[in-house]
């Protein structure tokens, strides 16, 4: 029989401690069996489902971008397009094999299904490096209502780190596909770039695009009251890109910007794609001609989902700004210089808020 909330737990406090503190997770909470949200994790109605109006039409969604002859121009046309128009899109035949995506996946899955034990030894209080942490929700100390959503994040440094502090149940296939997805990566960001007038990604613009990597490994749990809650709140991503591999659940919603008024749109699964977004550092770069659009994602009632960002990031050390190619025309900078690592900071501050982490950036 399934255990009530109530005779599991019969505090507030005694809920953060078992999830945050010991390093259950939701993933544990949610294998107690609980049938009733607990009170952190009750979005202010404002933030539920319920207030969005979702075309879940597929026909009505993200662009979807053969890249099999990327040469072709129609091909870097979509993809620009598609980062002014929607800031999202879905990439298919795009050079990373099924297998690594695959092997991706299960990796997930494996780092998930270890011990508590294990996976607290990464916790924010026992990491040996900040560049390796296991944590819930986004930012719980900072947060007004918790997100049902654990993570593995992982900042890559060198193959040498990695391999001392990464977790061995994830770290080969991580690896791999992190690997298998850089000439992605680099073809993205030179149609994107090209467009802007950049005529060639050299060691420079390479180090302001792509400087820095970071991966997570997202874990939603199925959820005893999935409208009351989130899985991640509304946001823009701070990278430069992002490449996301979903698996087969469902749940992203991205704003519609083409339709003008609040209308979400439903990111369809489809097998072996890549889902690609546009974030705020390349929105600033290009003084806001690609756009980093807010997305979320719903919390699940029946499943549990699985997750994987790339967040493809300038260095910390850069200085991001409106490109001096893309002002060079005599177009007025509508963001100052900020320090990358100073942007980032600003991010994690605070919880999910929409759009407004732009604004540190704004004029
Ligand atoms: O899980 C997803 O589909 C998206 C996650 C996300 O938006 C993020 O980690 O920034
Ligand atoms: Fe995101």
């Amino acid at each position: 029989m399934h255990q009530t909330l109530a005779s599991q737990f019969s505090t507030r406090d005694q809920v953060t401690d078992f999830v945050v503190y010991k390093g259950n997770g939701v993933k544990g909470l949610s294998e107690t069996g609980i049938n009733i949200l607990p009170d952190q994790y009750i979005q202010p109605f404002e933030e539920r489902l319920i207030n969005f109006h979702v075309n879940d039409r597929t026909e009505e969604s993200i662009p979807v971008i053969d890249m099999s002859n990327s040469d072709e121009k129609s091909v870097s046309k979509a993809v620009c397009d598609a980062a002014e128009e929607w800031g999202f899109f879905q990439v298919i035949n795009h050079g990373v094999s099924m297998e690594v995506i695959e092997n991706m996946k299960a990796a997930t899955h494996r780092f998930f299904s270890l011990p508590v034990e294990e996976k607290r030894k990464l916790s924010r209080e026992k990491s040996l490096s900040t560049n390796v942490r296991y944590g819930t929700s986004f930012s719980p100390h900072a947060e007004k209502a918790l997100e049902w959503k654990d993570y593995l994040s992982l900042l890559y440094v060198s193959e040498a780190e990695a391999s001392q502090l990464w977790p061995d149940a994830c770290r080969h296939a991580t690896l791999e596909y992190m690997n298998e997805s850089k000439p992605l990566v680099k073809k993205l960001l030179q149609f994107l770039g090209e467009n802007l007038n950049v005529k060639e990604l050299d060691k420079t613009k390479e180090s302001l695009f792509m400087g820095s990597t970071r991966i997570n490994l997202n874990y939603y749990p199925t959820c005893p009251n999935p409208d009351l809650t989130v899985g991640v709140g509304r946001h823009s991503d701070v990278s430069t890109l992002t490449i996301l591999l979903q698996d087969q659940i469902g749940g992203l919603h991205v704003r519609s910007l083409t339709t003008g008024t609040d209308r979400w749109v439903n990111v369809p699964p489809i097998s072996g794609s890549l889902v690609i977004n546009i974030g705020d550092a390349m929105q600033i770069m290009s003084n806001g001609r690609y756009k980093s659009v807010e997305h979320r994602v719903l919390a699940n009632g029946t499943n549990n989902r699985i997750s994987v960002p790339i967040f493809v990031n300038p260095k910390p050390e850069s200085l991001i700004g409106p490109l001096l190619e893309v002002i060079a025309n005599g177009e007025k900078p509508v963001y100052r210089d900020v320090l990358y690592t100073d942007y980032v900071k600003h991010f994690f501050r605070k919880g999910h808020d929409r759009k407004k982490t732009i604004d540190f950036a704004n004029i």
